[in-house]
């Protein structure tokens, strides 16, 4: 990709954001050239993967007319606690997770329940391999092996050593992820290992001119693999905003077999009486970890 803003573009068409840095916008035209775009201010919830359509002017920069619809959205509150677009059209959620700090696995459940609710694929990537055998304990191995039972994918890698990096990048492959998780597991380093330095470059685009490049701003990197990464500082500790109770359900797939059979067709699976899912858990066939979480979870829920 290479910054053009000259007259050589047809004088419309469209493209995807790469970033955004104040009022300005950085698009990927269909092309492939970067064009820096200015953008009206009823287009303010232009986000980081929209895919746009953009105008060229008599004078100055191209400007962003039109967000084409996206396929799904994250947002997380501004300081002001506003939802705010962060990244549109993500694929693949990544969720890291280590040895070290500790999973906080009703953390994970909430990035689960994020990405079914988005919608977009998950895979989990549990990071510092190299600290597996000195700080796993049985209970830590025992939750990791049921969100395998469940189904969910699991990379086991080690970015210090670029290790399991290349399964990370085949699963990217043809697809637009972003990687989110809890503070000091690894996540800057992993998309360290993933962007090659020209890629970095690219982001850096934004820096130059007169709109600073705040380190908040999602930024879309083609990796040389194929796939399309969203690195966001700003999003990598996003938490779950109102959650409902169908989205909540929903994140606990093993409950699917069982879902009907409450004596209450609206049941919570809480207090009620002849609850299909809590004689499931009685009978050891869901485990009693993973529905305590869920019972956690539905303390926040809000209808
Ligand atoms: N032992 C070991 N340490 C790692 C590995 N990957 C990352 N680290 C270290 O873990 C620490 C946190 O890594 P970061 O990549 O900054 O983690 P992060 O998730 O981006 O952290 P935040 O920015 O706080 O969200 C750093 O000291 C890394 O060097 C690994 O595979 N093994
Ligand atoms: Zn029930």
């Amino acid at each position: 990709m290479t910054e053009n803003t000259h007259t050589l573009l047809p004088p419309s068409g469209t493209g995807q954001v790469i970033t955004r840095f104040g009022a300005d916008l950085l698009v990927e035209t269909a092309g492939g050239e970067l064009l820096r775009c200015t953008t009206r201010r009823k287009l303010d919830q232009v986000a980081c993967g929209d895919a746009v359509r953009w105008e060229r002017q008599a004078q100055g920069n191209a400007a962003v007319t039109e967000i084409l619809p996206r396929r799904n959205v994250l947002e997380r509150p501004d300081f002001r606690g506003k939802l705010r677009p962060v990244a549109a059209n993500i694929d693949l959620l990544i969720v890291v997770t280590s040895w070290q700090p500790a999973p906080l696995w009703e953390m994970l459940d909430r990035y689960l329940i994020a990405a079914r609710r988005l919608p977009a694929e998950v895979l989990v990537v549990m990071n510092k391999a190299d600290l597996r055998a000195a700080q796993t304990t049985p209970e830590m191995e025992a939750c990791l092996a049921e969100y395998e039972a469940v189904g969910y994918p699991i990379l086991h890698v080690c970015a210090d050593q670029q290790a399991g990096i290349d399964a990370v990048s085949a699963a990217i492959q043809g697809r637009t992820a972003i990687v989110v998780g809890q503070s000091g597991v690894g996540k800057s380093s992993i998309a360290a290992q993933l962007l090659p330095d020209e890629a970095i470059r690219v982001g850096e685009i934004g820096q130059t001119g007169e709109g600073r490049h705040t380190t908040t701003s999602a930024t879309l990197y083609r990796l040389p693999s194929g796939g399309t990464l969203i690195d966001s500082p700003g999003v990598r500790d996003f938490g779950l905003v109102g959650l409902d109770f169908s989205t909540l359900q929903g994140g606990f797939p093993e409950f699917g077999a069982y879902l009907g059979e409450c004596r209450f067709n609206n049941c919570t699976h809480n207090h009620e009486p002849g609850c299909a899912i809590k004689a499931a858990v009685s009978a050891g066939k869901i485990p009693p970890r993973r529905f305590a979480r869920y019972l956690n979870l539905l303390a926040d829920c809000n209808g």
